[in-house]
């Protein structure tokens, strides 16, 4: 017959091997949460700070500022990774200032992802539950806020026990008052030195040579290196902006690129193919 494409043959491989060979690596802003809806932007996990209970007016100007300054930067396809590496630590570094002279408050955090517009791409409670279910470990790297992320996953009753996160999480004081953001900062583009630190040494990851890698930058596609001995890397890249400047380089990059696709449909149908075992030829 017709021989296969790359992608075929990494998607039977992967489901040779089986559930108990392969874990998940995704991004979460963007990756896991959907984009847009109804034409208005979705709030990253940085966003959804903005909100009056938790920062001031001036703050959340100060942060838009911030925003409609650095995400071009992040985004532009006609700048190397390396060129935009010092712009992201000054965002990330500027916001997190802003954030911790704010004061916020622990126990105000679940309510700001309440009322915010926050929304998981469609399908995703069978992505998450479908992982669950068959024991496949689910790590989430963001560069985002591990504090809000983990609330917005328990809000929409997925955050089970094969869930692992490695983001920047806030350290809050004996009152439970920002202080600090614990650990190394995590933004777009250093996503490798996190997986070589943290990502490598979860146990739970471990004796797991295949991996659906889920991203919306190209920064994501490092998200896997501290994977000892991979096999098979399969990548999907969400492309949502900027598509016509940026397409070449996603399907040069991404195994599987997806444009302004809202849902998790096309990693729901690869994963029910690798885990059911179905379509054994
Ligand atoms: N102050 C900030 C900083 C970053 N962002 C966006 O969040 C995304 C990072 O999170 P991932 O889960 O995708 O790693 C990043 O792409 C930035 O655009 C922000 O909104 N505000």
């Amino acid at each position: 017959g017709l021989e296969r494409s790359r992608v075929e043959e990494m998607i039977h491989a992967m489901q040779r091997a089986g559930a108990g060979s392969l874990q998940v690596i995704s991004d979460f802003d963007m990756t896991l949460t959907r984009f847009a809806h109804n034409g208005r932007r979705v709030p990253t996990t940085h966003n959804i700070l903005d909100n009056r209970l938790l920062i001031s007016e001036d703050c959340a100007k100060k942060m838009k500022d911030l925003l409609n300054t650095y995400y071009p930067v992040e985004i532009d396809a006609s700048r190397s990774t390396e060129e935009k590496l010092p712009h992201m630590v000054d965002w990330w570094t500027k916001v997190h200032e802003l954030l911790i002279q704010q004061k916020i408050r622990k126990d105000l955090l679940a309510q700001a992802v309440k009322e915010s517009t926050v929304m998981l791409r469609d399908g995703y409670k069978e992505f998450f539950d479908h992982l669950a279910e068959q024991q496949v470990p689910l790590l989430i790297f963001s560069a985002g806020v591990g504090d809000i992320l983990e609330e917005v996953i328990q809000q929409n009753r997925v955050f089970h026990p094969n869930t692992h996160v490695i983001s920047n999480y806030m350290d809050f004081d004996h009152a439970g008052v920002l202080q600090a953001f614990k650990g190394q900062l995590i933004h777009t583009f250093n996503k490798r030195e996190g997986a070589l630190r943290r990502a490598a040494g979860l146990t739970a990851l471990q004796g797991r040579p295949n991996v659906l890698l889920l991203g919306d930058s190209l920064g994501d596609l490092t998200m896997a290196d501290g994977v000892s001995e991979p096999e098979n890397v399969l990548t999907i890249g969400f492309l949502n902006d900027q598509v016509e400047q940026r397409k070449e380089s996603y399907v040069n990059s991404f195994d599987i690129v997806l444009v302004k696709d809202e849902t998790m449909d096309v990693p729901n149908a690869v994963l029910r193919h690798i885990i059911s075992g179905r379509d054994r030829k």
